[in-house]
């Protein structure tokens, strides 16, 4: 494998959540950086990680002002973890909703040459835990209107458990990605097919978190049903052979 393996964890609000996630990426990638991207959390989520990572050199924390959305947390950690070195960088929810069992199995399609590997809910063997009705619906219809509007194959468009191989975030310019949310990973996803790069999807089970409160809203799904056709066919789309010529090969710092 080359490089080493950097999984980030946006938080808000997760102090209840953070030891016992950390303790189980630690259990099942023990060389793993993890770095903590937390907006101010009011529950004291970042002074926990800072107290945490004086006890654990691979455990890294940045600290942003205030809630910023998990799009710019995830751009924020990318950039860092790339300018550190990363080989393989992770998305992942600091809320245990994502197994910490399922890292080897997701690092390991990227470490044979996959450009992006998906932690997907809708592939054969996957599935959710501990959903109601009306978000496994909504989830369900993001998903197949996003695979349709966008002309993809790939099933699960919308999940937050991902592996990328560093040379496809710098590849994509993750850094201008606008949405947030359900948005956020549709854009970064479609941005590595619209590459031509292989995104494999490796089956996971989703559990609904136990602790603590989602933040996602009814404010970020309509951002995304607005922002999938956008994708494609807006005048600001993204297009690879424009970020190539300006020379997408480095994520710059936040903005
Ligand atoms: N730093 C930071 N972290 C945030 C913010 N908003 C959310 N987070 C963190 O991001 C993770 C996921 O947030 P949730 O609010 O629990 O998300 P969810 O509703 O369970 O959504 C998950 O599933 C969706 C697909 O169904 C995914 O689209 C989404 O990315 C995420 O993985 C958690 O660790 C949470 O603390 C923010 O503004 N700033």
């Amino acid at each position: 494998m080359d490089g080493s393996v950097w999984v980030i964890l946006p938080t808000y609000n997760e102090a209840a959540n953070l030891e016992a996630v950390v303790g189980g990426i630690r259990a099942a990638v023990p060389e793993a950086h993890i770095l903590v991207v937390d907006d101010n959390s009011p529950d004291g989520t970042g002074q926990l990680a800072d107290r945490m990572a004086t006890a654990d050199a691979l455990l890294h924390v940045l600290h942003r002002p205030g809630k910023g959305g998990l799009g710019r947390a995830y751009t924020a950690g990318f950039a860092h973890a790339l300018e550190q070195g990363a080989g393989y960088v992770i998305e992942m929810d600091a809320d245990l909703s994502h197994d910490p069992a399922d890292l080897p199995r997701l690092i390991a399609p990227a470490a044979d040459g996959a450009a992006l590997v998906l932690g997907s809910r809708y592939t054969t063997g996957g599935g959710i835990e501990n959903w109601g009705l009306e978000r496994r619906i909504i989830s369900r219809v993001g998903c197949g209107y996003a695979r349709r509007v966008l002309g993809v194959r790939v099933r699960d468009l919308t999940g937050g458990f991902k592996c990328f191989r560093a040379d496809t975030l710098r590849a994509i310019d993750a850094a201008s990605a606008e949405a947030q949310g359900y948005g956020f990973q549709v854009e970064l996803t479609y941005r590595v097919l619209s590459l031509g790069l292989t995104v494999v999807e490796v089956p996971i089970r989703f559990r609904e978190r136990r602790l603590g409160e989602s933040k996602m809203s009814a404010h970020i799904a309509l951002e995304a049903a607005w922002r999938v056709p956008a994708l494609r066919f807006g005048p600001r789309r993204w297009r690879p052979l424009e970020a190539a010529r300006r020379g997408a090969d480095a994520l710059p710092n936040e903005g």
